[in-house]
């Protein structure tokens, strides 16, 4: 089984020398894979990841990425890597993370594995 948990954040960046001062819209998922719950048949029970998520949540919506320690080149890649190292120690099973920004059916974005 896999369970998965979205968030999204408003954030401010620039990708000097491809883009200058500007923000997006980006939407975040957090995949875990395990064996389904004997009760629940869950991966992984979503309460027990909403704090590590909206932790990270936080500390990113209205930010100005490239200001956010390892975030200085906030490219998708570069935040999705950031996103999966911050919620490794704490995620058992995480398989991957997906980042994209933009409206849907007009996104940009990538996925990030270990
Ligand atoms: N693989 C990637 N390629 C590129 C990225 C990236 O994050 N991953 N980013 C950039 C630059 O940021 C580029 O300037 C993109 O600018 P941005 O405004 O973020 O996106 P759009 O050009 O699509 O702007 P819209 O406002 O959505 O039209 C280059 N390559
Ligand atoms: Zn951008």
């Amino acid at each position: 089984m896999e369970t998965y948990k979205q968030f999204t954040f408003e954030a401010a960046h620039q990708l000097p020398p491809y883009s200058g001062l500007h923000g997006h819209s980006f939407k975040v998922s957090v995949h875990i894979s395990g064996s389904p719950d004997a009760k629940f048949g869950w991966a992984a029970n979503l309460y027990e990841l909403e704090r590590h998520v909206e932790a990270l949540r936080l500390q990113l919506d209205h930010s100005y990425l490239n200001d956010i320690d390892g975030l200085e080149d906030p490219s998708l890649e570069n935040i999705a890597a950031w996103i999966w190292a911050r919620l490794r120690p704490d995620i058992e099973g995480m398989t991957h993370v997906t980042l994209s920004r933009g409206i849907d059916g007009q996104a940009e974005g990538c996925v990030y594995r270990a």
